[in-house]
């Protein structure tokens, strides 16, 4: 049994620790707050990001971090990207020198642009070897109540992804390696923002050809900022890529098209953000992904219209007139 220590114990956290869990692995699941610790151990239950799910007794949760990282073989990230910096200053020092670091985050700092893995390379002083990701589309709760799906673990090194492939496989749960960890984070990234447009256009009722016209163009503007960046194109049509951007974008369980639809019903950012205790990525993605793209010359227009409408400079009916008002492009360019 690998010790596997678990950093956040919101939805999807707690949700990989059961996947951990079911796949053999003893967990240590740090949570921020002691009561939601409390309840994981006494009730096997996350009540307030995972209520119904009976957790396996292999996981123990703890809010202290240094207890749960110590001598942990794998150590998993999982709390708000904007928020990964400021805790690892204070966990970086009890992470074992010879653990591999996995992000189960999707997004990318604001200011420095970094991706997570980035992040924690740059704070863990671990080299690319040691820094992974997992990633594809699963949704928190369906993969809690163990309904089937498929997921990327990627490593740079092909032999480390292999290993992550066997820590996190379990009946229900399917990883595929990949070794391209820039292209899966940015599509994991970028879709999140691609859903709070399909979600808008839902909220303002339009139907299914809009919206498959926004993932696929969605889809189009993530493969252009991945070439730019240096990741490989197939991963964009795999897992991470296409995967996750369908799920998320078809999803009444995905925070960010949910987080689009009330924004295109009329919500304001500050009233949906009062709503809801749980993240969604692409609020904030949207700036950094938007500026990413610029300084790699590559046009998202979707990503730079939302990115607009969460800064209250466009409604939503003037980022969807903006898009189809652009002018004509060849589709393959
Ligand atoms: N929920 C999903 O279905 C899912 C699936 C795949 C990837 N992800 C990604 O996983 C990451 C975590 O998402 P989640 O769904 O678990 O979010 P969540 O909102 O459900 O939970 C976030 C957790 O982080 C904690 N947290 C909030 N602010 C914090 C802070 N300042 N310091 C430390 N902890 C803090 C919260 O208490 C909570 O435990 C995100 O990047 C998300 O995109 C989520
Ligand atoms: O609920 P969301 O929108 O954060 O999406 C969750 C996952 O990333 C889907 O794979």
């Amino acid at each position: 049994m690998a010790k596997t220590a678990v950093l956040g114990a919101g939805s999807w956290g707690t949700a990989f620790s059961l996947v951990l869990a079911d796949a053999g692995n003893d967990v240590h699941l740090w949570g921020r707050r002691k009561e939601v610790c409390d309840a994981i151990n006494q009730t096997r239950e996350n009540p307030e990001y995972l209520p119904g799910i009976l957790l396996p007794e292999t996981i123990k949760a703890s809010h202290d971090p240094a207890v749960v990282l110590a001598d942990a073989e794998f150590v998993v990230l999982a709390v708000p990207s904007q928020q990964l910096r400021a805790n690892l200053r204070d966990w970086a020092r009890h992470i074992p020198h010879d653990a591999v670091v996995v992000s189960l985050m999707k997004g990318v700092e604001l200011g420095t642009h970094l991706r997570m893995s980035e992040v924690i390379a740059e704070l863990t002083g671990a080299g690319p070897e040691r820094v992974a990701v997992v990633t594809g589309p699963n949704l928190a709760r369906e993969i809690a109540q163990r309904e089937p799906a498929a997921a990327v673990v990627a490593c740079v090194d092909e032999g480390v992804a292999q290993r992550l492939q066997a820590w996190c496989h379990t009946p229900a749960f399917r990883p595929y390696t990949n070794t391209d960890v820039v292209g899966c984070e940015l599509a994991g990234t970028t879709k999140n923002v691609i859903a709070l447009a399909v979600g808008v256009a839902d909220g303002l009722g339009y139907g299914d050809n809009a919206k498959a016209s926004v993932i696929t163009r969605g889809l189009a503007e993530t493969a252009r900022l991945g070439l730019a960046m240096g990741a490989d194109p197939m991963t964009m049509m795999g897992l991470a890529g296409m995967g996750d951007l369908v799920a998320t974008c078809s999803s009444p369980l995905s925070r960010n098209r949910t987080f689009g639809e009330k924004l295109g019903r009329g919500m304001t950012v500050d009233e949906i953000v009062a709503s809801t205790r749980q993240v969604a990525e692409g609020v904030k993605s949207s700036d950094s992904v938007s500026e990413l793209a610029r300084l790699h010359g590559v046009d998202m227009p979707i990503v730079e219209q939302v990115a607009a409408l969460i800064r209250g400079e466009a409604t939503p009916k003037e980022l969807v007139s903006m898009l189809v008002s652009r002018s004509p492009k060849p589709e393959i360019r």
